[in-house]
């Protein structure tokens, strides 16, 4: 990880960022500060460095055809705009093509990490999924649902604790009204 992600140049930044803030970098408490910090947006921003494409190459031959649903994926991303974490849980389900591929269940859980550890915005994590799904499984269709509460509307700013920010991307056989809704309800069953 330490290979791609510059932790000396991010311990320097948080170290300003402790001077800026009035506080004095060299005490007791916050001497290991700039290094902890670095090795923690190593790992919150990791996905930057992981590739989609490797993660959904491993594929079995199942002739199942019918939904594939993971329900209540937990995550941790960061919002692009504070850089505080927005946090919950996804809901991804896709249909298999004949000619398409069924990847193992971990790998949809993984993928939902590979783009939460990035910068994010909700909508944008909600369709990156959907979209890398469609183009490296070739499936009917694909369905992603995201609820999460925001740490930048809960702590700070607005100040609304508990409010939920709910997306969806739906893509392929999927848009059908009666597919999506037997979908939905099994995401809602949750
Ligand atoms: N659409 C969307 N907005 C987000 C997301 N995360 C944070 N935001 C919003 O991004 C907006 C940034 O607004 P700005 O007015 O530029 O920044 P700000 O002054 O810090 O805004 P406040 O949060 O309202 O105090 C805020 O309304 C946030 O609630 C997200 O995932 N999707
Ligand atoms: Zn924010």
């Amino acid at each position: 990880m330490s290979d791609v992600v510059d932790l000396a140049r991010i311990e320097a930044a948080v170290r300003e960022i402790l001077l800026a803030i009035g506080e004095d970098p060299e005490r007791e408490g916050l001497k290991q500060t700039p290094a902890r910090v670095a090795k923690a947006y190593a790992e919150a921003f990791r996905g930057l460095h992981e590739d989609p494409a490797e993660l959904l190459s491993t594929t079995f031959d199942i002739g199942h055809q019918e939904l594939v649903l993971v329900r209540d994926v937990a995550f941790y991303s960061m919002c692009e705009h504070h850089l505080v974490p927005f946090y919950g849980r996804a809901h991804v389900g896709y249909i298999p093509a004949e000619e398409g591929k069924v990847t193992g269940l971990s790998k949809l859980a993984r993928l939902v990490d590979i783009f939460a550890k990035r910068p994010q915005v909700q909508e944008q994590l909600t369709t990156q999924i959907a979209d890398a799904l469609m183009e490296h499984l070739l499936p009917e269709g694909v369905i992603v649902v995201i609820e999460s509460e925001h740490l930048c509307m809960s702590m700070r700013g607005v100040a609304k604790p508990g409010a939920k920010t709910v997306t969806s991307a739906v893509r392929g056989a999927l848009r059908n009204a009666a597919t999506r809704s037997e979908a939905m309800s099994l995401i809602l069953h949750s």
